[in-house]
């Protein structure tokens, strides 16, 4: 019984630790990872209260040494699909029920074991598994993960406290009842905080999920699991199943009691998905809340006032950190001819100083991509842009799965700003660049809007405030987050809301109040205290 309006604690945003030399963070992580490098784990689905083995396995390695086992996933079938949609609907009504403060404390005891106890152990296995290196994991699946709990723990309070006006004689609420049914949460490899959250939120708010990780994230998912049981999640409220999308979706996105997809994944997905939703319209209890963020085609322009050393650093972190393989990753640049010479040096000289290499070693800044399925397609991209007469190699374009796949950071230079390149979400290490002359600034900006269909992020560089202004203006529909003098990437939920629009998402904006309502089913109550007992109007009977 809940007699109080309680107060969530205000959010600030987790401190990014800096693992640095002697450091007791590096200390710990380095322990952490040396214990995931020497066992081989046996990684379960959670379906209700059961912890599910099968006899078929998915191998889990890391990238950046794909020969080393780490540990095996069991995969399952659509009969688990069925157990954990059933699971979920036989959790609903109690967790539906339990007053939010108590939701509220299982995900914010949660964020406290993930930035206490759990903190190396999160990292060391998004490092190993998803071959992030120690700062990247840390801002990715200690901070961010920690906001997104802090930060949506809040703003449910805020969601609880909107309540609508009452005149003389009358009150009115809003219940903000969780969806009728259960909510799929399908998640993608790159953000182990996203990978958790998509379904964390949506429980959050007193709905029960179906959570289907990317098998590469999966080795982290198993210690998300782990946290989120430790802080006293009930069983049934997300149960997290590792079977392949379509056999999933295929029952899924025909059940009665489907009631909404939180999905985060490539572009091409989600319109399936969308599609199938739609054909299966008429046999839902409930219209399905869809909300998906996806890919990007994310651009830096500079303009001719730009500062050089500022425009290289956001280059080379917006486009190499993780290996381009952040959905915000620039992946084409608009550099004026005044700086070109300038920009070219500077970057050459920041990439010959990059190391590459495994996670382990902390004096790497780019390590592995995800597999071998994405470093055939990434090559694939380097040898045409290396075969055509409207490109030229500016630094990289070496790559080798020999032991991990590596690729380096590869920079090409095109005369032609609808080469391939500038167009395609390549989720790799891969930039291109287009030089124009200063005069065009305006012509570019217009170019820069028009050559994709994403509108993810995007950056501008410029000293000269009415440049900044017309690129403001001109590119108003190019990005859902926008930058000014900084890189494309790296938003902090509470800070910079994330999500972008056209081709790129539904823009719900994740760790958002925003996003939060997508999950919530208001009911308004009118209570009328003394009722009217007599229909007629006052003039009735009156000529
Ligand atoms: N906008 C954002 O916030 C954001 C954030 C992270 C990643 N992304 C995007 O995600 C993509 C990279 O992640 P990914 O490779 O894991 O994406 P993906 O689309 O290949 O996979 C996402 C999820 O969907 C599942 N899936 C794939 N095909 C399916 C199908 N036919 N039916 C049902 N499920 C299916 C996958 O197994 C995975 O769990 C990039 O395009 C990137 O831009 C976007
Ligand atoms: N939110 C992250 C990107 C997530 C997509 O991969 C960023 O802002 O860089």
């Amino acid at each position: 019984m809940n007699n109080a309006f309680f107060k969530v604690p205000t959010p600030i945003n987790e401190p990014v630790l800096n693992y640095g030399p002697g450091s007791p963070e590096k200390a710990a992580l380095k322990k952490a990872l040396a214990e995931g490098r020497s066992k081989v784990i046996d990684v379960p689905m959670y379906i209700g209260s059961e912890l599910v083995h099968t006899d078929k396995k998915i191998k889990l390695s890391p990238p950046h040494d794909h020969q080393h086992v780490l540990g095996y996933a069991s995969e399952g079938d659509a009969s688990h699909v069925h157990q954990a949609i059933e699971a979920a609907l036989a959790a609903r009504e109690s967790w539906a029920n339990l007053s939010w403060e108590h939701r509220a404390s299982i995900f914010l005891k949660a964020a406290d074991l993930l930035a206490g106890p759990y903190r190396a152990k999160i990292n060391a296995a998004t490092m190993l598994g998803q071959s992030k290196n120690a700062y990247q994991a840390e801002i990715d699946s200690a901070c961010e993960f920690i906001d997104f709990l802090r930060f949506n723990a809040y703003f449910m309070q805020q969601i609880y406290t909107g309540q609508p006006e009452s005149v003389r004689g009358l009150w009115n609420r809003v219940e903000y009842r969780p969806l009728e049914g259960f909510v799929f949460a399908l998640t993608p490899f790159n953000f182990t905080a996203i990978a958790g959250n998509l379904p964390a939120c949506v429980a959050m708010m007193g709905n029960v999920t179906v959570w289907k990780p990317a098998y590469p994230q999966i080795y982290s998912a198993n210690v998300i699991m782990e946290v989120l049981r430790e802080a006293g999640l009930p069983d049934g409220v997300i149960n997290l199943i590792y079977v392949d999308g379509p056999v999933a979706g295929d029952i899924i996105f025909k059940h009665p009691d489907f009631a909404g997809i939180h999905f985060t994944g490539s572009t091409k997905v989600f319109q399936t998905i969308w599609q199938t939703i739609g054909e299966n319209i008429s046999k839902y209890k409930t219209y399905p809340r869809i909300v998906g963020e996806t890919g990007g085609k994310d651009f830096v322009i500079a303009h001719e006032s730009a500062d050089v050393k500022a425009l290289v650093t956001g280059l080379v972190r917006g486009a190499f950190e993780y290996q381009g393989q952040k959905c915000s990753a620039a992946s084409r640049a608009y550099i004026p001819s005044n700086l070109w010479s300038a920009v070219k040096e500077q970057l050459l000289a920041d990439l010959k100083e990059i190391k590459m290499g495994g996670t382990e070693d902390f004096s790497n800044f780019v390590n592995a991509v995800i597999d071998e399925r994405a470093f055939d397609k990434i090559a694939g991209y380097i040898d045409n842009a290396k075969k055509s007469d409207k490109v030229s190699l500016v630094a990289g374009g070496n790559y080798d799965k020999s032991k991990g796949y590596f690729i380096e950071p590869t920079v090409f230079l095109t005369t032609d700003p609808h080469y391939t390149t500038m167009c395609e979400e390549i989720f790799g290490p891969v930039l291109t660049i287009y030089v124009y002359e200063p005069q065009d600034f305006e012509k570019t900006l217009e170019l820069v809007d028009s050559t994709s269909p994403y509108a993810l992020t995007g950056a501008i560089f410029s000293q000269d405030r009415y440049a900044i202004d017309l690129g403001m203006r001109k590119l108003v529909n190019s990005a859902g987050n926008f930058y000014i003098n900084d890189k494309p990437t790296g938003a902090v939920v509470g800070q910079q809301p994330f999500g972008g629009a056209r081709a790129s998402g539904t823009n719900d904006k994740a760790g958002s109040i925003l996003n939060l309502y997508r999950w919530v089913q208001p009911r308004t109550i009118k209570e009328t205290f003394v009722s009217p007992t007599d229909y007629k109007y006052p003039f009735l009977g009156e000529e």
